[in-house]
Order: C-alpha cells, then sequence, then structure tokens
C-alpha cells in the first residue's frame, strides 16, 4: 500500500460536483475511489467540462459496490474516515494519518446507516445553525486540505 491520501465518493450522484473533485485531486497527488453505482455515467458532458484535461492526470479507481470498495480498503488496512453531517467530532480536532481514505457521501441522501457504522472515524466541518450541508466538492477541500497540513 502506498500512503497517499485518498477521497472516495459514496455513489455521487451529480457529474459537475465529480468532475471538480478529480480535478482537485489530480492537482494535488491524491488518489479519487468512486464506489458505484454513480448517478451518472463516467462519461457524462458535466464532468469533462468541470473535470477538464485533468481528468486525464486523475488516479481514479472505481468499485462496482459498496461490498467490492470494502473488500479493497481491508486488504491495504486503509483507515475510512467519514465527513459527515451527522458526526461530532470536528475534523480539526482528529489526527489524520498517512493513507488514510477521507469518504463523502452522496449529495442527495449522505451514506447509509449501514456505511456511518462501518467506518474507523466520522468527523464534521461545523456550520451555522440551520445550515443543512456545505457542496460536497468544498468539503472535499475543506478536509483534504486540513489532512495535508498536518501531513505535510
Ligand atoms: C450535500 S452533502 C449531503 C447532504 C445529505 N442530505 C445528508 O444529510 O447527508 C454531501 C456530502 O458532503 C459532505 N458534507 C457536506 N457538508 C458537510 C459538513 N458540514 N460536514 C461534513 N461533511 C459534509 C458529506 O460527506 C455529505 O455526505
Amino acid at each position: 500500500m502506498n500512503d497517499r491520501l485518498r477521497i472516495a465518493l459514496y455513489q455521487p450522484d451529480i457529474a459537475g460536483n465529480t468532475g471538480t473533485i478529480l480535478r482537485f485531486a489530480a492537482c494535488l497527488g491524491l488518489d479519487v475511489d468512486i464506489v458505484e453505482p454513480a448517478g451518472f455515467p463516467i462519461s457524462d458532458r458535466s464532468l469533462k467540462r468541470a473535470g477538464m484535461d485533468y481528468l486525464e492526470m486523475a488516479r481514479l479507481s472505481r468499485h462496482v459496490d459498496w461490498q467490492a470498495f470494502e473488500d479493497w480498503r481491508r486488504s491495504e488496512a486503509r483507515r475510512l474516515v467519514l465527513l459527515s453531517t451527522k458526526a461530532a467530532t470536528a475534523y480539526t480536532d482528529f489526527a489524520f494519518a498517512a493513507g488514510d481514505i477521507l469518504l463523502f457521501g452522496r449529495e442527495s441522501a449522505g451514506v447509509p446507516d449501514s456505511v456511518h457504522e462501518a467506518v474507523d472515524a466520522r468527523l464534521t466541518i461545523p456550520m451555522q445553525p440551520g445550515a443543512r450541508s456545505i457542496n460536497v466538492a468544498l468539503s472535499v477541500a475543506m478536509a483534504a486540505g486540513e489532512a495535508i497540513r498536518q501531513l505535510r
């Protein structure tokens, strides 16, 4: 196993967000996992528009479903760290480690309870009272930015 940070997207359903995240990850040297099914084909025009030519640089692994992703992750002995609006620990209070996978939920529904329970840690980005959630690509940038800051 290499010690790069990874970004995992659970069944993403907005192609433009995934393209933005793939561009971000390519620029920063992060690997990306997509846990399928996604709500769009990987050839989607919005994904290509947001990811631009950075898609060619992106290190993307696709997993056919959650079980396939989990089997692979356990074989690599990587920690899985979920970013969730329902977590109690602030992402800035967590000690990230090399090789961690930061997991983000789908835009429409986050992750199911079974996934919430399967992870090693659950973190939140504190928001103002009444705010529901941050765009998933922005939450990737915030959490990955903090992990990179700690591990630099
Ligand atoms: C648009 S949000 C999902 C909203 C969904 N209705 C829910 O209740 O989870 C998409 C993903 O972005 C991440 N996210 C958004 N805001 C967040 C926050 N304040 N803290 C941590 N993660 C957040 C989470 O991974 C979330 O599953």
